[in-house]
């Protein structure tokens, strides 16, 4: 929990991220039409809520796979130094990889962990943030989609947390410190 007073105030409805999902859906069964050897890999726990919402919205043959990545802890800054607490399941050499991600923010999460699944030799590895946050990038990435591009500012909610709470919000919102 903070130990300081804060208030959330929402930044993208639930409704947007939904039409949102369904037009990025569309663009992910152009790119991965055909194949029959796609893997959705999640990183725990930030894209929870995301990748729950985007698979039931693919139309596509896939399978689900999930590998935990941390670099923030508690705090609002990035360690920069990302863990793998957990590693996929199942082998993604010659598959195809989509990775799904809740947000760009530093870049290193999401560096790392393409790099770490790219030296697995898949078949095509793409990948899909939520948000992204441009004004942050410490290192050069860019996801293969985006959701929507979002101002310098903490963000919680739809699977995204501040010190483990509020990701159970519907919406995205974010965080407003009231003791400022
Ligand atoms: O671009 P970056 O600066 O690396 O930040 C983005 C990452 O930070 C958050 O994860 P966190 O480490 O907080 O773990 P969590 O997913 O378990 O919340 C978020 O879910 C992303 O994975
Ligand atoms: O804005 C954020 N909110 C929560 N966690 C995060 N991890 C990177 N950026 C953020
Ligand atoms: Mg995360």
């Amino acid at each position: 929990m903070s130990a300081r007073p804060y208030v959330i105030d929402e930044m993208i409805s639930a409704k947007a991220i939904a039409a949102r999902i369904e037009e990025l859906c569309r663009e992910i069964q152009e790119e991965f039409q055909g194949t029959d050897k796609l893997v959705v890999v999640g990183l725990l726990r930030g894209s929870f809520v995301f990748i729950a919402d985007l698979v039931r919205e693919l139309d596509l043959p896939i399978e689900v796979d999930f590998l935990e990545a941390s670099s923030y802890g508690d705090g609002m800054e990035s360690s920069r130094e990302v863990r793998i607490l957990k590693d996929l399941r199942g082998a993604i050499e010659g598959r195809d990889v989509l990775v799904v991600e809740d947000i760009v923010d530093t870049g290193h999460t999401l560096n790392h962990v393409t790099g770490l699944l790219k030296s697995r030799q898949p078949a095509r590895l793409k990948s899909i943030a939520l948000l992204d946050k441009p004004s942050r990038r410490e290192v050069d990435f860019k996801a293969s989609w985006t959701g929507f591009e979002i101002p310098d500012e903490f963000v919680v909610g739809y699977g995204i947390d501040f010190a483990q709470r509020n990701r159970n919000l519907p919406f995205i919102g974010s965080v407003r410190f009231t003791d400022a």
